[in-house]
């Protein structure tokens, strides 16, 4: 039933049969304001400023090695996004460095008054949260190499009752990125990445497909864009380890999908293989252009807040690219000077798959991978994240910290959330129950405003919820489970049924 939502709600699928969603009208329309293969800031709405002629009308952005960003240290080395390369020279991870020069040149005020003038439009690409922010992003790509659900834009949700009951917090937010198109936030990179494929294979880059190694989210939102863009699809899955209503949504988007016969560290290990030999365009967050995207929710949360910075975002970490991709999103918004810091960054992991928190616990010693064990959280079971330098300079320079959950911890946080009326998925159920910690251990205060950044649709893990609520996981009290009560179809036995519920409130 989970996956039948999902599938029927997404539009998608429902573009090739109904060919004008609001947002695609125009498309192939070019308003006057429209940056078209330039990423000349267009503003038309009075009380915006003008760009000044002799200011900078076009924005650049090119990989550049990690190291060179981490240790603040300029380097000849550097790639056109037009490239396929995943790694520097020296086998490092890259990242996506933006002209912040040309940037500079306009103000805050401009950059707030762009961003929020987009919001909520139907101006194609804008109106989409991630390519509203197009200039910060990928600015030299042509609008109509675009390939966009109109992700981002997501709830920043006021967790009032829950934080009220449970936390004595009055200022607690989820940031709902998995209230998106497949159903997770990996729409925000991957709106990203296939747009670029697209730009390639338009200019006859010899790219046969593009590929990934995925728990789950990962090869929804690839295959997903990819089938809208008419671009193969090919994912590696790890068998029997993600749940149904993730299986079936790369099978139904026309993916080439193998399961294969080991975890998700083996299934990347593959597709690194197998990228490095055929044309197939890597998707993974290994791939720095999917954090450009990610980037967004981070610029989108202090939007929401009217550019008021919260105290405190937990995010839950696994392959860890998202920890750093909220990182930048923040960074670049203090910049380019539209707020004055950067909140403290928390990386929830479950007990089950923890490397990033045994790095931190032992004090930034010696990063040793794991064999992540199973765990409810399965988008989570990754034992040997790719992006565990970019994760730990984000926390390093982010005052940050990184919590665990045990399985009982994360279930019972996702099912308190879900009695509040969310309906969360067990990955979120991890950073509430960092959350829940830090405010026991007193790190983080009643009054910080705080932000939990939802990652998934809960309808993707019904599984889990189902075994949660019937009580019957081994070695778990199930504390707040809710199972249905079974009764006769009979007046009376339904009425002694009623008064028994009522008289327990
Ligand atoms: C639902 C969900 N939450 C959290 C994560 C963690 O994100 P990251 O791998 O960027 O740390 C993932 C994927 O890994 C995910 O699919
Ligand atoms: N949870 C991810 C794991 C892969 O992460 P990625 O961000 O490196 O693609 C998934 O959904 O596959």
């Amino acid at each position: 039933m989970a996956s039948t939502q999902l599938l029927n709600s997404s539009s998608l699928l429902s573009k090739s049969s109904s060919p004008s969603p609001r947002h695609h009208r125009h498309r192939h329309l070019k308003p006057p304001q429209t940056i078209t293969c330039t990423a000349t800031p267009s503003i038309t709405s009075p009380p915006l400023p003008q760009p000044s002629p002799s200011l900078p009308t076009t924005f650049s952005a090119k990989y550049v090695p990690f190291t060179s960003i981490s240790t603040n240290t300029p380097t000849p080395e550097s790639y056109s996004l037009d490239d396929v390369v995943y790694r520097s020279r020296d086998g490092g991870l890259l990242d996506v460095q933006h002209d912040m020069d040309a940037l500079k040149q306009y103000d805050a005020v401009y950059w707030k008054s762009l961003f929020d003038s987009r919001v909520g439009t139907t101006r194609w690409p804008y109106g989409s949260g991630v390519w509203s922010k197009k200039e910060w992003v990928l600015p030299e790509i042509d609008n109509d190499d675009i390939i966009s659900a109109f992700e981002g834009n997501s709830n920043l949700f006021w967790a009032e009752r829950f934080g009220k009951k449970f936390l004595g917090m009055n200022d607690l937010w989820v940031k709902h990125c998995g209230i998106s198109h497949t159903g997770s936030f990996k729409d925000l990179g991957m709106t990203v990445l296939v747009s670029q494929v697209n730009r390639l294979r338009k200019m006859n880059r010899p790219l046969v497909g593009v590929g990934c190694a995925s728990t789950g989210d990962t090869s929804a939102a690839l295959s997903a864009y990819c089938a809208a863009a008419n671009i193969p699809s090919i994912v590696f899955l790890p068998a029997n380890r993600i749940s149904m209503a993730q299986l079936v949504q790369p099978i139904a988007n026309g993916a080439f999908v193998l399961s294969i016969d080991t975890d998700f560290d083996g299934c990347m290990k593959l597709i690194r293989q197998i990228t490095a030999e055929l044309p197939i365009y890597l998707a993974n967050s290994l791939n720095s252009l999917r954090l450009e995207g990610q980037k967004t929710a981070a610029i989108e949360i202090l939007q929401q807040f009217d550019w008021e910075v919260p105290d405190c975002v937990i995010i839950p970490g696994g392959n860890l690219g998202n920890i750093y991709a909220f990182y930048k999103g923040f960074k670049m918004c203090e910049e380019l000077g539209l707020v004055d810091k950067i909140p403290r960054l928390v990386c929830a992991q479950a007990e089950n798959a923890n490397p990033l928190f045994q790095y931190y616990r032992s004090g930034w010693k010696e990063f040793k991978p794991v064999k992540a064990n199973t765990t409810f959280a399965s988008a989570i079971q990754i034992g040997d994240p790719v992006s565990i330098d970019r994760a730990v300079f984000a926390l390093k320079n982010s005052n940050g910290i990184v919590e665990e959950a045990t399985e009982e911890e994360l279930m019972d946080a996702m099912a308190l959330a879900d009695s509040t009326g969310m309906f969360i998925c067990p990955h979120t159920g991890v950073a509430l129950s960092a959350l829940m910690k830090l405010r026991r251990n007193g790190i983080i205060s009643p009054t910080d405003r705080t932000v939990v950044v939802s990652t998934a649709h809960g309808l993707k893990f019904t599984q889990a919820k189902i075994e949660y609520h019937s009580g019957g996981i081994k070695e778990m009290d199930c504390r707040f489970a809710n199972p249905p009560d079974s009764v006769k179809a009979d007046f009376g036995l339904v009425m002694d049924e009623l008064k028994n519920f009522l008289s327990r409130r």
